[in-house]
């Protein structure tokens, strides 16, 4: 692994009740790049990130973390006891790096510091996310990884949070992995995105994999009108790539 490399993930498959999850998934995650995993409900992205964790393990392939490497985790869901009476400091206090000082900083840093002594119970959807984040943060994490971070967020509250988490990657310089849905969405908030059914269909810079056939057999062409990117991004794409991302010999390369 280079200097860069913080995780390694190699040839991993895993079945389960004789449903092929993962098949064949290699993938790297580099200190300073965001990579985004997108693929439809069910394809088994969760799974995978559960995997890189080590939370779950494969039933064959290899995975190499850099040696003291921290992450920070945000899940999709975090099964709570329903009644505990829980303030967001109090929860905040509870994970992993929860300095008096790292609970401040990300509470002003994330803007949630008027929801410092509300009870967990009584947070919407969109302050529980940042929420999540906060604490995913407090450790410094050198990998950040974030399964699907604007589930119940509103579509302001969206680009506002994929605005943020660039921020985030040079503030820490870390490496992000995050899931996401909507490529549109998210590709100028990404370096990489791998795009998964089961295998790794397609990956690569979000202009190439937006353009791919495998991508749009997946997801097809057209961009739902509510969801517009949050930053204009144009394509060029005069020439083909393979599979891995690089340009087709034969084939015009970009102005
Ligand atoms: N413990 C399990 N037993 C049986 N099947 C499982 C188990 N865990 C996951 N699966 C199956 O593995 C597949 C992948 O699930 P996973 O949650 O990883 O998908 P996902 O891509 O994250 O989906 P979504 O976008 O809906 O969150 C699904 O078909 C799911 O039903």
């Amino acid at each position: 692994m280079t200097t860069d490399v913080l995780l390694q993930a190699s040839h991993l498959y895993l079945a389960r009740r004789h449903k092929q999850v993962l098949t064949d998934i290699s993938l790297n995650l580099e200190r300073g790049r965001i990579t985004t995993l997108i693929g439809p409900n069910g394809c088994g992205k969760s799974t995978l990130i559960r995997i890189l964790l080590g939370l779950e393990n494969a039933d064959q392939g290899e995975i190499k973390r850099a040696p003291g490497l921290r992450i920070g985790y945000m899940p999709q869901r975090l099964a709570l006891e329903p009644r505990l009476p829980l303030t967001v400091t109090g929860f905040l206090k509870l994970a992993r790096g929860a300095t008096h000082d790292a609970i401040e900083y990300w509470l002003d840093r994330l803007d949630i510091r008027l929801l410092a002594a509300q009870d967990i119970q009584d947070l919407s959807g969109g302050e529980w996310q940042r929420v999540l984040l906060a604490r995913a943060l407090l450790i410094r994490p050198d990998l950040l990884v974030l399964d699907e971070p604007v589930q119940g967020v509103d579509v302001q509250g969206q680009h506002a949070l994929y605005r943020l988490i660039p921020q985030l990657r040079n503030e820490l310089n870390c490496a992000v992995l995050m899931v996401s849905h909507d490529l549109h969405l998210v590709m100028a908030a990404t370096d990489e995105v791998i795009c998964m059914n089961g295998h790794i269909c397609c990956s690569g810079h979000p202009d190439q994999v937006s353009v791919s056939s495998e991508y749009r057999e997946l997801f097809g062409h057209v961009m739902p009108t509510n969801l517009q990117p949050i930053a204009h991004y144009t394509h060029h794409h005069d020439h083909r790539h393979c599979l891995d991302g690089h340009i087709e010999s034969g084939s015009k390369p970009q102005a």
